[in-house]
């Protein structure tokens, strides 16, 4: 395919998203409909896609219009290629018509300069600050790809050269002892050697980060209340601790078993019903279901679909699994509350309402960590219960 023909089958897949189905379910249904295309061609229009949802809005305004081709048009005015993507030649979009003249983003309104949807500014506000629109303006583009090394199977040095022998270029993170930033050919890294082997797990910086500050030592008993596919499950248990994950949707769980075999570690999945006999353990962590906030340039549709309905509801979820994580830790033990959001009314605001509700616990320390350009934007909470 041309560079200009995936650009028109961007347009394609954007205008099916921008009719209610998933990135996913778009770029899957195109990809089957369109089998001569080759995997460099779905990862452009993949690229073409996340990078229009990213900047929907503002995309859309300089492109004129709100549709899938408005967005490109947008993205192609930005990156200086109009002339070259909408030609109308071959399979090219058409060429531009009147009515599709250019707007300056400067004359947009804040939310639509900002990408986000206008109701959403409010919490960012009250979150970053004088720092919103700087930070909003690194959701703008990609994420880098981080990788945990597992201290249990192998050293950094080690996994940057056995990444080498297969041309995947990955440097130390500064400050961060098992973090590396994979610079060239990411994609290659699901299925190189290393992965397979379990020397290396894909993990964020910020997720990294709020493990190693728990400082576990051997043989304490961890219980991750929300372990989903247990990213940080494995975290806990690559640094000693005898973890045992639960997810209220025990579905999410199933790929613990073989990502635990792959890195050698143990870690036992239970089910709500045996949590009672198992408790009480000395650090319970609560990786709360969130809005995402501090991820979506990872998961930019997230933003978009996004309702202050939705927002009012995970703070309810959060107030609760909060709360049931609180009865399973003993006297003295750590309880840790943390979400990706960079939102205060699922942060400090859920920490307060915590605090109010039950007594017994003090609160050690909070961080948040927006959004930059070696990491998600997180944030965590550690409490002890009192004697
Ligand atoms: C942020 S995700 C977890 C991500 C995971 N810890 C990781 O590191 O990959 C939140 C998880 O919480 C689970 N969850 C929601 N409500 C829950 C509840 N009341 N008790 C336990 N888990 C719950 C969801 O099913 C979801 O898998």
């Amino acid at each position: 395919m041309t560079p200009a023909a995936r650009v028109a089958a961007a347009i394609e897949v954007l205008d099916e998203i921008f009719d209610g189905a998933t990135p996913e379910k778009a770029l899957t249904g195109w990809g089957r409909s369109h089998r001569f295309a080759g995997s460099k061609d779905r990862a452009a229009i993949r690229d073409h896609v996340f990078q229009a949802l990213r900047c929907k809005t503002s995309y859309g305004w300089i492109g004129g219009a709100a549709s899938g081709r408005g967005v490109m048009l947008g993205a192609m005015r930005v990156a200086g290629q109009v002339n070259e993507m909408f030609s109308g030649v071959g399979h090219a979009p058409n060429e531009v018509e009147a009515g599709e003249e250019a707007r300056s983003i400067s004359d947009a309104p804040r939310w639509i300069q900002c990408d986000m949807p206008e109701w959403m500014l409010t919490h960012f506000d009250a979150a970053l600050g004088a720092q919103t629109d700087k930070i909003l303006e690194t959701l703008k583009s990609r994420a880098g790809v981080f990788l945990r090394v597992n201290a249990a199977r192998s050293t950094t040095a080690e996994v940057i050269a056995l990444l080498a022998d297969e041309n995947i270029v990955t440097v130390p993170v500064e400050g961060m002892n098992y973090a590396l930033q994979v610079v060239e050919n990411e994609r290659r890294i699901a299925l190189s050697r290393p992965y397979a082997d379990g020397l290396i797990e894909l993990q964020d910086t910020s997720s990294q980060h709020a493990i190693l500050a728990l400082n576990l030592t051997k043989s304490q008993r961890v219980l991750d209340l929300c372990a989903g596919g247990g990213g940080k499950a494995l975290a806990m248990a690559a640094q000693g601790g005898e973890v045992t994950a639960h997810d209220i949707d025990p579905n999410r769980m199933v790929d613990i078993a073989p990502r635990a075999d792959r890195a050698g570690v143990k870690i036992n999945t239970a089910q709500t019903s045996e949590l009672a006999k198992l408790q009480p353990f000395d650090v319970v962590f609560v990786d709360a279901p969130c809005s995402g906030s501090g991820t979506w340039r990872r998961n930019p549709a997230a933003k978009w679909e996004l309702t202050e309905d939705r927002l009012k509801e995970l703070t309810t979820i959060q107030d609760k699994v909060l709360l049931q994580g609180a009865q399973r830790v003993r006297t003295g033990g750590t309880l840790v509350y943390a979400t990706c959001s960079v939102f205060d009314v699922e942060n400090g605001e859920r920490v307060q309402s915590f605090m109010k509700s039950a007594c017994g616990f003090s609160l050690l320390s909070q961080t948040s960590t927006a959004p930059h350009l070696l990491g998600d934007g997180f944030y965590f909470a550690e409490f002890t219960k009192d004697a």
